[in-house]
């Protein structure tokens, strides 16, 4: 497979990806172009909407392939499109602009809540209410004396990690991404909220594609799809229900918690 190598730039329509439909085609990704790749081969169709939970070992390349949506390494062979476009072909810019990651540690913007929850300061207060209510967040800013205009420390550093990932899981019901990328806090996040994390994924993206970088098989017993990554290639893939049915690594890793 050779690397497409786009002589035009394709500018995406403003609703691009209405589907969030991914196809990684014999995929290679390396971390420059003079490094042996760390990912090869690598090869899944997502249908636009499905939840994906990707799991495996450290090391495995569950972050490589994630990154790789938002060309932060390198793509050495094969094609990634996302609804249908290569996103080699798309300016930076935009296909960044375009997909939601929410980190392990999200980073808040300094600024109030409000600009936090809606940057391009496009919808009314109620609209954020609305969110903040769906994740579970608007008693603990109602009890803030600033409200909406309480103002984030720098990095967001006056909310945990789990509020952090919440506030950006808001930011993503208020943008309508389509493609949301979700690489599961490791920092200690309490139980309440993770459940409250698990929940609004399940709830509020049913129109939107989710991948979820799991590192507790747990987080994606749910999922639609579930891909087991291991050196940097497809090792399983299949739904959860089949994967558990057969004497597979995801099983396996599934008994374990047991
Ligand atoms: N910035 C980088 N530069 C060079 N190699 C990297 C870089 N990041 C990751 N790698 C290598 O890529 C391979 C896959 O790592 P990756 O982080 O994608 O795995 P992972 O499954 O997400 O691991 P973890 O569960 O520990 O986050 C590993 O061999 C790793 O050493």
């Amino acid at each position: 497979m050779v690397t497409c190598v786009c002589v035009t730039e394709i500018v995406p329509p403003d609703e691009w990806p209405a589907k969030g439909e991914v196809t990684f085609e014999s995929v290679s990704l390396s971390y420059d172009a003079t490094l042996e790749p760390v990912v090869t081969d690598f090869n899944l169709h997502v249908h636009g909407g499905e939840t994906i939970g990707l799991c495996g070992r450290t090391g495995s390349g569950k972050s490589s392939v994630t990154l790789s949506l938002f060309r932060i390494n390198h793509i050495c062979a094969g094609r990634i499109l996302i609804d249908g476009l290569d996103i080699s072909c798309i300016s930076l810019h935009t296909l960044r602009s375009r997909l939601t990651v929410i980190p392990q540690d999200p980073v808040l913007f300094s600024g109030t809540l409000r600009f936090n929850l809606d940057t391009e300061g496009s919808s009314d207060d109620s609209a954020i209410w609305r969110v903040l209510e769906i994740v579970q967040m608007k008693a603990g800013v109602l009890d803030l004396p600033e409200k909406l205009d309480f103002v984030v420390t720098e990095g967001g550093e006056n909310f945990s990690v789990g509020e952090r990932q919440l506030l950006c899981i808001a930011r993503a019901i208020m943008r309508d991404s389509r493609l949301l990328i979700m690489d599961e806090a490791t920092a200690s996040v309490d139980l309440r909220t993770d459940q409250v994390i698990q929940e609004v994924l399940r709830t509020q993206f049913t129109h939107s594609t989710v991948v979820i970088i799991a590192h507790r098989v747990s987080s994606i017993l749910t999922c639609d799809k579930v891909v087991v990554l291991s050196a940097g290639k497809v090792l399983e893939v299949d739904t959860p229900y089949h994967l558990r049915m057969r004497d597979s690594v995801f099983a396996s890793m599934v008994n374990q918690i047991d």
